[in-house]
């Protein structure tokens, strides 16, 4: 368990990072290759005897510089803490701005290192920095040798051929590839929300839902029918989820994820809950009757329980 230092707190000691071994990186998702580097910076510090730190910034620079198609895969609290889970000694978090972004590559590692260069920084060989991501490796390179900063620009960790990327997961949720994108993840990708006050038909209709309104930009897994569990206060569920505002009430409905939770009978408005998805079910489809949607439902609700 790292610790978790900000750059920020006025009793950040700005030699920390002197003489460490670093990744450096936004991490979103917190993917396979990212434990990789993270995973080889530690295994520096330990064979030199250094201090391990991971380096990242308190929010994602996209939403910045792309927030119109954000789909983030973690909000920045829990890619920090999850981070934070892994082994190295700490997790230094720089504050982000345009400013900060704006600067020349030279310029912006100053700001980053100048008060503690670290003895060796570890990053992926697509790295890049400064302003309009002008710096690259060979910079950072050049930059270290004068410095005593060795720089270890790692090939990119790949699956079947291709990079892993935050971008490709998204793009897998994107198409409801649940399967695949956890493969790259290493664990199944989860989305979390308060469960708010749905329209009350579920019930009726001899399914309760928790219904949560995930922000578009936290929304990456795409719309359709999943297989998934939910995590309620520390117990894991088998739960039918639907994604999506449902098409056949997209006049009255506002929610987005709809969850079914297996055999569980509890109101759990207000709470916090977690949805991990497992597998793609079916597209989400506007139904004629109610009879039919309801007896689609069932079907998944019974899929879940039998194949989870
Ligand atoms: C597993 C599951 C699958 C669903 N699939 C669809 C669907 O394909 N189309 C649709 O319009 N609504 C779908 N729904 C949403 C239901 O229509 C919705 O839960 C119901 O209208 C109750 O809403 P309420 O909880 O806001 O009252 C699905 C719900 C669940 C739990
Ligand atoms: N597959 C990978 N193998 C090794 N290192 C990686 C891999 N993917 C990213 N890195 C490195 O991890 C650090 C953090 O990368 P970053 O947050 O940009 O993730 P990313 O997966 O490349 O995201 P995006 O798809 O948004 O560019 C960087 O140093 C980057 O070069």
């Amino acid at each position: 368990m790292a610790a978790v230092i900000y750059r920020n707190d006025p009793a950040y000691d700005e030699a920390y990072l002197a003489g460490a071994s670093v990744a450096f990186g936004v991490f979103d998702g917190v993917h396979e290759g990212h434990r990789f580097i993270i995973g080889e910076a530690a295994n520096t510090a330990r064979e030199e005897d250094e201090r391990s730190a991971v380096i990242t910034f308190d929010i994602d620079p996209d939403e910045m510089f792309a927030a119109d198609k954000l789909k983030k895969l973690m909000t920045n609290e829990a890619r920090i803490a999850k981070l934070a889970e892994l082994d190295v000694d700490a997790v230094v978090v720089l504050p982000f701005s345009r400013e900060f972004a704006a600067q020349a590559p030279a310029d912006f590692l100053e700001v980053c290192f100048g008060g503690g260069v670290p003895r060796h920084i570890h990053i992926g060989s697509d790295f890049r920095f400064g302003n309009r991501a002008a710096g690259n490796v060979e910079d950072l390179r050049a930059w270290g040798a004068e410095r005593g900063m060795e720089v270890h620009g790692h090939e990119l960790v790949a699956e079947r051929g291709v990079p892993v990327t935050s971008t490709r997961i998204r793009h897998l949720l994107g198409e409801g590839r649940s399967r695949e994108a956890a493969e790259l993840l290493g664990r199944p990708y989860g989305l979390s929300g308060t469960v708010r006050a749905g329209r009350g038909e579920g019930r009726d209709f001899g399914f309760a839902t928790a219904n949560l309104e995930v922000p578009g930009d936290m929304l990456a897994i795409g719309e359709g029918v999943y297989a998934c569990y939910a995590v309620v206060d520390g117990a894991r569920y088998k739960a039918a989820v639907n994604v999506g505002v449902p098409a056949t009430f997209a006049d009255e409905a506002k929610e987005n994820i709809e969850v079914h939770i297996l055999d569980f009978n509890e109101n759990i408005y207000g709470q916090p809950i977690e949805v991990e998805f497992i597998e793609w079910l079916r597209p989400m489809r506007s139904f004629d009757s109610t009879e039919e949607l309801i007896a689609t439902v069932m079907g998944n609700i019974a899929w879940v329980r039998e194949n989870l």
